[in-house]
């Protein structure tokens, strides 16, 4: 999946004021993949003299000409000419496009299927031509299995198996194809990763370790905890968090927004300081300079509220971004200050929002970790995975286990902590804790986000259908209606109102609190249920409320997305701000804090784009008071299981799910399949 256009904008925001919204559709069939090549001018997407079977491959929108110059580049280098072979070559170039790490033979045919539909609704959007999941893919002559594994595993181009030479481009391993490169990932993944879970745990002084957990851990009410009926909190799995953290060299905690994971980091940060410590020298990173900066001021949070002892143990780590932990050279995306030969100092690494990270970043940063040092990745595998290729959490959450030894480790430190239920206690052997209770929110919130997390349509639909405070439905027909769109409606222009008037006084602090009230999400894009359709609707509905925007292109009010870092102004790609008039008869933007804006000159701005509404992916790592989030067709291949647990839990307060119950049964249902083979024992 790739990330949204950059519409870089240094000079002027083009908000599409001029496109009348009109109110249709969202729903309906999904667009058919058009006959490509016939519509008389050449098609950048097929390849020129692509051999017949790779052609019609092209033709059918599973591979593109990128993937089918690829393979045929590869075939002649190495002498090889049987086109099923390169077609498997070409669908793993195909594969890594669409996020996955391998091709697997077996399931090639459903996932090209989907990801040449998904590839057509992006691209050419307008009203739906043909029915409904045409598998224009299954058509097509895929050869048999059999005979296609056998011819790539004569081939001189594969190298076949974990052993095989070194220097061919591709390789073949358990029915996967791989382009060598991120085999050679994955491996860098696999074996650091084993090598952690096996290594021989810290000596760390369990009475002492077994003290520091349950003091920065006990089971009582606190005066924040949000837990629904009970105001007690059950802390076992934050102790065994930072049990696991103190004794052992990779820690996966993971959990659903609101669980306590950043919490649970800070405090594993003292309890790490007071039994192996002190003067640990630790490195906060995430993906993103959004989250590094979200991840740095949640931390100082919670550190302020400790004790002095506490406090001056802590510190105050700062939060980077992986890519700068490690050195990044620019002009190189793989080349970084710190590898293998030149580690990172530290004694321990955490990384939020790791479900975000690729494949290739995690090899680099796994490599370039000393033996010694401890690693606590958190992230919440439940979401959308990286735009690059891999899901790496999710991968290291669902594997069998490695080791064996970690589970009675913690037992000698909080025996009552560890779990019972076969399934905990299998990922808690390759260091996985899952947190699983929410305090942000209320609990019908965490039902609902549980249901789909779970693939429970059911209840999924009974949550939504059940109307509380928390969650609603408009259940739609196949055409959007207005008076489907009422609440929407509302919600975006209670919103525009707000920030435009706050924005026109001046009052920064107050246009950054309605930025957060209330935000429109979408799966797509482009097209009839995509975020530039949307965003120019919902831009109208504001006008219409608020009357004409103020002349110029930086109106008072107009929402910002910023699509690039900036080291000068410090502003991230995904950063939100909005422009308020500087009472002197100019504008400039808000950024960040409510409390605290950070102003910035238009003049002086990255690329940024308006931000009316925005994809659920642009959405990820924020949260809204409450969210609407329009669901595209059912036979939408973007209509996943991942997508809708990311939106639905973008919300603090509120989720509107607006779309089919054939859309919420399709999205439930479809959980992601990224190939790759971390999940497979070599
Ligand atoms: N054990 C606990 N008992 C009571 N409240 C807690 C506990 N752990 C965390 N909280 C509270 O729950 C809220 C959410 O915690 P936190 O921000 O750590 O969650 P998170 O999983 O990091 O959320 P997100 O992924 O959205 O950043 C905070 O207000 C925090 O103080």
């Amino acid at each position: 999946m790739s990330a949204e256009p950059t519409t870089s904008r240094t000079a002027a925001p083009t908000t599409g004021r001029t496109a009348r919204p009109s109110t249709g559709p969202t729903t309906g069939p999904p667009a058919r993949p058009p006959a490509r090549g016939t519509g008389g001018g050449v098609d950048p997407g097929l390849a020129v003299a692509a051999r017949p079977l790779l052609a019609q491959f092209n033709v059918a929108g599973v591979l593109d000409a990128a993937d089918v110059h690829v393979a045929d580049r590869l075939g002649r280098l190495t002498g090889e000419s049987d086109e099923r072979v390169l077609l498997a070559v070409a669908l793993a170039v195909r594969g890594v496009r669409a996020g996955a790490v391998c091709v697997d033979l077996a399931d090639a045919e459903s996932l090209a299927v989907a990801d040449a539909a998904d590839e057509v609704q992006a691209a050419a959007p307008g009203p739906a031509a043909g029915p409904a999941g045409e598998p224009v893919a299954g058509a097509l002559p895929w050869p048999p299995i059999p005979a296609w594994s056998a011819a790539i595993g004569a081939s001189p181009l594969v190298a076949v198996g974990v052993d095989g030479p070194a220097d061919r481009p591709v390789r073949w391993v358990g029915g996967r194809l791989y382009l060598d490169r991120y085999w050679r990932h994955e491996q860098v993944v696999r074996r650091e990763v084993d090598g952690r879970l096996a290594a021989e745990p810290f000596t760390v002084d369990t009475a002492a370790l077994a003290a520091a957990v349950h003091r920065h851990f006990p089971d009582a009410a606190r005066p924040d905890a949000r837990v629904g009926a009970s105001a007690t909190s059950d802390n076992s799995r934050q102790r065994l968090a930072a049990t696991t953290a103190a004794l052992s060299r990779v820690t996966v905690l993971t959990g659903g927004p609101g669980t306590g994971k950043t919490t649970t980091i800070a405090r594993l940060l003292a309890v790490l300081q007071e039994v192996a410590g002190p003067d640990l020298r630790v490195a906060l990173a995430a993906p993103t300079g959004k989250a590094a900066a979200r991840l740095q001021e949640s931390i100082g949070g919670v550190v302020r509220g400790m004790d002095e002892a506490d406090r001056a143990r802590v510190g105050a780590p700062a939060a980077t971004t992986i890519h700068r932990l490690l050195g990044w050279r620019p002009g190189s995306s793989t080349r970084f200050r710190h590898d293998a030969a030149h580690r990172l100092p530290h004694d321990v690494v955490v990384v939020d929002e790791t479900s975000m990270v690729s494949l290739p970043l995690m090899a680099r940063l796994l490599e370039a970790l000393r033996p010694q040092t401890r690693l606590v990745l958190v992230g919440d595998p439940d979401q959308l995975a990286s735009v690059e290729a891999g899901a790496v959490l999710g991968d290291l959450v669902r594997r069998p286990p490695v080791a064996d030894g970690l589970p009675d480790r913690l037992r000698a430190v909080v025996p009552a902590d560890v779990p019972h239920a076969p399934d905990d206690l299998t990922v808690l052997r390759n260091g996985v804790v899952r947190l699983t209770e929410t305090y942000r929110y209320g609990a019908r919130l965490g039902r609902l986000a549980e249901a789909i997390r779970q693939g429970d349509a059911e209840s999924a639909l009974a949550e939504l259908r059940a109307g509380s405070d928390a969650a609603s439905f408009v259940e739609t027909g196949e055409r959007l209606t207005d008076v489907d769109l009422a609440g929407v409606r509302a919600d975006v222009v209670a919103t525009g109102v707000a920030l435009t008037g706050a924005a026109r006084a001046g009052d920064a602090a107050q246009a950054l609190r309605a930025l957060e009230e209330h935000r429109l999400l979408l799966a797509h894009r482009r097209g009839p249920a995509g975020v530039a359709h949307w965003a120019a609707v919902a831009e109208e509905w504001v006008a219409e409320a608020v009357g004409p925007a103020a002349d110029g292109p930086w109106p008072p009010g107009l929402p910002l997305l910023v699509t690039a870092n900036d080291r000068d102004t410090g502003l991230y790609n995904g950063d939100t701000g909005v422009v308020v008039a500087d009472g002197a008869g100019g504008t400039v933007v808000a950024f960040g804090d409510p409390d605290q804006p950070r102003l910035v000159r238009p003049h002086r701005l990255p690329a940024v784009q308006p931000v009316h509404a925005m994809t659920v992916h642009r959405g990820q790592g924020s949260q809204f008071r409450r969210v609407s989030v329009l669901l595209p067709p059912p036979g939408s291949p973007l209509l996943t299981r991942e997508l809708l647990y990311t939106a639905v839990t973008r919300a603090r307060e509120h989720v509107r799910v607006v779309g089919t119950e054939a859309a919420v049964r399709a999205a439930v249902g479809r959980p992601i399949r990224r190939a790759s083979g971390l999940q497979e024992p070599l």
